[in-house]
């Protein structure tokens, strides 16, 4: 068992929403040992918490917001920007200073969460990634002033559990950890997507494509990470002959600005989070 799980065995956690997200971190967190039963989930609507219930029988589970807050230190609120004024309504009569709201909502604020849950509440606005639910999560952290040292090492247990976390000290890098990493599987799926349709067209069989492109995208990626000292560029230098298949199909990829689209793509992501900000905010 690893000290993370060790640590959230002791700090009860439970989450507000039973969507993809928490079923992702929910799901993690199961899968690298955290016992079913020592973890809540509430959400309004049945079939997602059967699903959930029937996938891991001793979880608890509730339609009641309330009883999870009762029951938890950590109160992971994973519901869509657009409801996190309804959801921390039910929250008004309850006194949350002791506890750690922990929001995984994209561009929702610090400060809006503190008005809706009590100006004292400490408060940790999160930004992971579907991968939580097989280990590879990628989670950025920024807490605001009222979260005890404590309270930041559990928290950066929950999300060292499914994944790697990395705090930020400026609130609003949060946006840009959304577009980088919260939406980012996204971005590989659709190139993944892309390259497989691009295979299948050019002959393979659709499982070979499938195949080749998930082995490759994975290939790369732990190159990058094996090799912290190496610029990115240079391992796609290596791959690139002078003159070879590489350098024709990267040729066509910068004549059609793939760096600029991707920018300009990370660029929208953020400016959205700002709107969503916004939305919560009303
Ligand atoms: N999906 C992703 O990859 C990521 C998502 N996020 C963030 O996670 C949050 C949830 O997104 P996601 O999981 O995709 O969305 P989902 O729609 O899958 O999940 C949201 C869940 O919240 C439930 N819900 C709605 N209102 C309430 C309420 N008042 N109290 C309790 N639960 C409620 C919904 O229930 P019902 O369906 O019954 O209405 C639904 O199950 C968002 O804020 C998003 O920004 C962050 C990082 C990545
Ligand atoms: O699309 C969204 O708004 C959420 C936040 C990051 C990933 N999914």
């Amino acid at each position: 068992m690893t000290d993370s799980i060790e640590v959230l065995r002791k700090a009860k956690v439970g989450f507000i929403g039973a969507g993809n997200m928490a079923a992702s971190i929910l799901g993690g967190l199961i899968q690298s040992g955290l016992p079913a039963e020592c973890i809540y989930v509430s959400n309004p609507s049945a079939g997602k918490l059967d699903a959930l219930k029937e996938k891991y029988p001793t979880l608890n589970t509730t339609h009641d917001n309330t009883e999870v807050a009762n029951h938890v230190d950590y109160l992971l609120l994973a519901v869509k920007p657009q409801k996190m004024s309804l959801a921390c309504d039910d929250f008004k009569a309850m006194d949350l200073n002791h506890k750690c709201a922990i929001s995984v909502a994209a561009g929702v604020t610090c400060d809006t969460l503190n008005n809706l849950l009590g100006a004292d509440t400490p408060v940790v606005r999160s930004m992971p990634n579907t991968p939580s639910l097989i280990g590879y999560g990628a989670t950025g952290l920024y807490a605001n002033s009222k979260v005890t040292e404590q309270q930041r090492e559990a928290t950066s247990a929950i999300f060292e559990a499914v994944g790697k976390s990395i705090w930020v000290e400026d609130e609003d890098l949060m946006d840009v950890v959304t577009a980088v990493s919260g939406s980012g599987p996204a971005h590989y799926f659709l190139f993944m997507e892309s390259v497989v349709q691009g295979g299948m067209d050019l002959g393979l069989p659709k499982e070979t494509a499938r195949e080749l492109a998930a082995q490759t995208a994975l290939g790369a990626a732990a190159m990058v990470q094996q090799n912290g000292d190496t610029e990115i560029g240079q391992l796609r230098r290596n791959v690139t002959s002078p003159g070879g298949t590489t350098a024709a199909a990267l040729d066509t990829l910068n004549d059609h600005k793939l760096p600029e689209i991707v920018k300009k793509a990370l660029e929208a992501s953020v400016k959205r989070g700002k709107e969503l900000a916004e939305i919560a905010n009303q």
